[in-house]
């Protein structure tokens, strides 16, 4: 089968090189024309032979947007569309219908598995309708993780990113677990090696997981992260999880909390328990530290 890929970074590189390793033809471009295929977003279009599929793997929001919007005018009727970045599951309905108007078919495809998935397979979490989901199958089954798990059609246009969205959500949540516990243990004395405890658990605990195989990876380039600064960002979908929360009245206290963790760690000094030390200060006279 033919694909267009647009996108070729961390992610779509890789899933272009899976997707001919398994036989089939992949145009790729990007605007980096050190790794495009082809010098633009026309000649892509002109070298697919119809109906066309094709595949945005770009950051979300605008650049998606633009991207859409240009194949929107580029595309013939029966073409399909299919955006796998990290969308906001409520963009999916929007390009639906801009696409469907032209006779544009739209899948929503969550993908998760990052830099590792050219080897493991990436798995997939796909929203659309059953005839333009269909015309992917040789493409989905191409990226995806070998044996009976890593791939679902969720459900109707948006269902794939929503899913993905609640991944990412669990994500967070597991990865503040395990970095509170890593913090624990490297604070008492009586534990003198953490990295050793972290590597004991990757087999036989409740606890096992990709993501502890991974910070034992991480322990094992810098067994105390010193070379790391405690900062991270965050691309969007842990708060599209918690609006959604919001929305559906549903409690995700382990989720928001490891958002409101993130935000934390982009202070280089807390405002708000300047005002706690200071209403302490008030009501008890208890003792504040100097700013100096
Ligand atoms: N890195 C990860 O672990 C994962 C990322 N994603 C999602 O996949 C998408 C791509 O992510 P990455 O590959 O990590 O990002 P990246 O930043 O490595 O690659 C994005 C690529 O898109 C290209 N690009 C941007 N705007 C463009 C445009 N208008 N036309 C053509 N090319 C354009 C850039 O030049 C770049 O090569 C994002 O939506 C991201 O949220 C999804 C799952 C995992
Ligand atoms: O989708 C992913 C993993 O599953 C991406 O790595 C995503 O960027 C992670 O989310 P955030 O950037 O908000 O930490």
């Amino acid at each position: 089968m033919q694909l267009g890929l647009i996108g070729l970074g961390k992610m779509g590189g890789n899933m272009r090189e899976r997707i001919r390793r398994a036989g089939h033809t992949v145009i790729g471009y990007d605007r980096n024309p050190d790794v495009s295929d082809v010098k633009s977003l026309t000649e892509l279009v002109e070298k697919l032979e119809g109906p066309r599929v094709v595949w945005v793997m770009v950051p979300a929001g605008a650049p998606t947007q633009s991207v859409i919007d240009e194949l929107k005018s580029l595309l013939s009727p029966g073409d399909v569309v299919v955006d796998g970045g990290n969308s906001r599951w409520t963009d999916d309905e929007k390009h639906a219908e801009e696409l469907g108007a032209k006779g544009i078919g739209f899948v929503d495809a969550g993908v998760s598995g990052g830099v590792w998935g050219l080897e493991n397979g990436y798995a997939l979490m796909v929203g659309g309708d059953k005839e333009h989901v269909d015309r992917l199958r040789p493409i989905f089954d191409a990226l995806k993780p070998e044996g009976p798990y890593g791939y679902v059609h969720a459900g109707k246009v948006g269902a794939g990113h929503f899913s993905k969205m609640v991944h990412n959500g669990i994500e967070y949540a597991m990865m503040q677990a395990y970095a509170e516990g890593w913090e624990l243990l490297e604070k008492v004395d009586s534990v003198t090696d953490v990295r050793e405890v972290f590597r004991s658990w990757q087999e036989g605990t409740v606890i096992r997981s990709w993501l502890l195989d991974l910070a034992v990876n991480a322990l094992d380039e810098d067994e105390h992260l010193d070379k790391l600064r405690g900062y991270a960002e965050d691309s969007g979908e842990g708060r599209w999880t918690v609006e959604a929360a919001i929305d559906n009245a549903v409690p995700l206290p382990a989720i928001t909390a490891s958002l409101f963790a993130r935000f934390a760690s982009r202070q280089d000094d807390s405002p708000q328990m300047k005002m706690i030390a200071a209403l302490r200060n008030q009501f008890g006279g208890h003792a504040v530290e100097s700013a100096e």
